[in-house]
């Protein structure tokens, strides 16, 4: 599409792949995330940058002295910040220039999805990966601004299951600790009633997802931001997409896709159905797949690339999911771009942003 945006849609199927000029996506490549280990990148000890260089290691970060620290330091500035957002995302910001390395979401990404958030006005938002919370804060505090009269998750009953006026940030975080401290940044910044956190593994509470919050179908997520283990994105999105938490209108915005990159989402999402439709078939892999990272590619090829990236590496599950595995609807259609980073961090990276244009057969 001319307008730097692909979609997976069937009438795509003919020419297939956008891969004019693409050095070839080798496995074996060079892996950038060795060198993201060596000099603390995003993913930090253990994190997500050592998920992508081996996607059989679960996420194994359980925090330092960096995110107690944090909390000691929005206390110490309580009564200046406390019930306005900006100023604890300000204080957050200034604690991350102290510490150096801190993986939340970059400034300029997150400007992309507060645009975002703006133009689509989502009223159900779900993040997984919520850390000490600055995303959440981020993005959450956007919406009793536009919907100041919404019933939020604080007020949700099973009376109001059904309600459309529901409006709410639901963020999933697996680490006890991370979970306790996003609870309070949230508090500071005067979001408890707007953002629920899930303490929980990702995979198995989004599968009872529905029925926690009361979500009767069809209702489904108007926004996803996908933030947590990297090898984990692929099947959580096709657990999303069984249990119907994935419909028309769904923005998906998936962070860390460049660095340290995740060839094998990029591949899934932006197959075409008849591809899925294959690769379900097989049933899933038993053995973790071969990485690769085409690191020579330029942006205008990693935007259009991936289109017969290593679909077959996506029957892969993780151990992190715990045991429950997602088989994805083929069917669904998407149409996506990427946000770009513009190099704030010395690299670039960028988020896929994916919007479901329905099923095959409804007019898409
Ligand atoms: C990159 S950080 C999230 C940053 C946050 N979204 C922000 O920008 O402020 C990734 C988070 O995902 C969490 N995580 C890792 N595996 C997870 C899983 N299986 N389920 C839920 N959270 C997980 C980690 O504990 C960590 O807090």
């Amino acid at each position: 599409m001319a307008d730097g945006k692909h979609t997976n849609a069937p009438s795509s199927e003919a020419p297939v792949f956008i891969r004019r000029g693409v050095p070839p996506l080798r496995r074996g490549f060079p892996a950038r995330g060795a060198m993201l280990a060596g000099r603390g990148g995003r993913g930090g000890p253990g994190g997500p940058g050592v998920g992508r260089m081996n996607p059989d290691a679960p996420w194994n970060y359980t925090g330092d002295e960096r995110e107690p620290g944090l909390v000691d330091f929005l206390q110490a500035k309580e009564s200046t910040i406390r019930g306005d957002p900006d100023a604890v995302l300000d204080a957050i910001w200034e604690y991350k220039q102290h510490v150096g390395h801190f993986m939340i979401v970059g400034k300029s990404k997150a400007q992309g999805v507060e645009k975002l958030i703006r133009e689509r006005k989502p009223k159900l938002i779900l993040e997984l990966g919520a850390y000490v919370g600055y995303s959440a804060v981020y993005f959450a505090k956007l919406l009793p601004e536009m919907f100041p009269n919404a019933i939020y998750p604080s007020k949700w009953t099973s009376e109001n299951a059904a309600d459309e006026n529901r409006v709410g940030y639901v963020s999933i975080e697996k680490m006890d600790n991370f979970a306790q401290i996003a609870g309070k940044v949230v508090d500071l910044a005067g979001l408890s009633r707007v953002v629920k956190i899930i303490n929980g593994s990702s995979t198995p509470v989004l599968k009872s997802l529905r029925e926690t919050l009361n979500m009767p179908l069809p209702a489904a997520f108007d926004m996803i931001f996908i933030d947590h283990h990297k090898p984990l994105y692929t099947n959580d999105l096709k657990v999303l997409e069984d249990e119907g938490l994935i419909g028309k209108g769904t923005c998906i915005i998936a962070d860390n896709v460049i660095m340290p990159g995740n060839p094998a989402y990029l591949s899934y999402i932006r197959a075409t159905p008849a591809a899925k439709r294959l690769s379900a078939s097989k049933g899933i892999l038993d053995y973790p797949p071969a990485t690769f990272h085409p690191s020579c590619a330029t942006k205008a090829e990693w935007q259009s690339g991936f289109r017969d990236g290593p679909l077959e590496e996506t029957r892969w599950v993780p151990p992190d999911s715990e045991g429950v595995v997602g088989m994805g609807n083929p069917e669904l259609v998407y149409e996506g771009w990427m946000l770009d980073d513009g190099n704030e961090q010395g690299g670039w990276d960028a988020c896929e942003v994916s919007v479901c244009k329905g099923e095959v057969g409804d007019g898409v």
